[in-house]
């Protein structure tokens, strides 16, 4: 193997094993500035995308959009637990300050093509999560995910304008890792793979 593929199979096999899961509460600054972001949603962009559709949306929320969502946290609170104490209401709407920066990703299933089935298109999504991911571990930044009931909520979607045929799928928090973590044993390769 050649010095430079070695080099690049190494770095992009760090890369990889390297990104963990990390909770918006353990992310804190430095965090990407705009240019930065911009960056990370290019790296989005060079997902594999069946028919070119774009099946996807990010959405920035900046402190006025936190603020919807902080509501958003605490009337979901309310639609499973109508008896929530104050303090569970305001430990909901606090997630929506966590973390530096929060990225609201949206799956956008709305294109008439039969040859990209639903599927393919969340699919998509995933990989350019995932490109966004590495892309924010290259430079430096921990990242999450984070999901929960509130992602199907009718007051998110009028929140952020979700339309009917899109679906808020989850968040992706960017920042610095506040604190170490342990790495997650992966599942052992013969556990998920045959060769027929
Ligand atoms: C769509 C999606 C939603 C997720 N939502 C949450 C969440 O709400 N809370 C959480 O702790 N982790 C969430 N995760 C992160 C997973 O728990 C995490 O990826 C998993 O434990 C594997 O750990 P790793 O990412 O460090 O390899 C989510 C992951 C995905 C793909």
């Amino acid at each position: 193997m050649p010095e430079t593929t070695r080099a690049l199979v190494e770095l992009c096999d760090t890369l990889i094993q390297s990104r963990q899961h990390v909770g918006p509460k353990h992310l804190g600054l430095p965090a990407p500035d705009d240019a930065t972001l911009t960056q990370l949603f290019e790296a989005a962009a060079a997902a594999p995308d069946h028919r070119q559709l774009t099946p996807w949306r990010f959405l920035v929320l900046g402190p006025a959009a936190r603020e919807r969502l902080s509501e958003v946290f605490a009337q979901a609170l309310l639609e499973r637990d109508a008896d929530a104490l104050p303090e569970q209401l305001a430990d909901a709407r606090a997630k929506a300050f966590r973390g530096p920066v929060l990225v609201l990703a949206v799956a956008d299933l709305r294109a008439d093509e039969p040859d990209a089935p639903e599927p393919e298109r969340w699919l998509s999504l995933g990989c350019a999560i995932q490109n966004l991911l590495l892309a924010a571990q290259a430079r430096g930044f921990g990242t999450g995910l984070s999901s929960g009931r509130a992602m199907g909520s009718a007051a998110l979607r009028e929140a952020f304008d979700i339309a009917p045929g899109e679906q808020a799928v989850c968040f992706i928090s960017i920042g610095t890792p506040t604190r170490a973590k342990s790495p997650r044993v992966r599942p052992a390769v013969q556990s998920f793979v045959r060769w027929l």
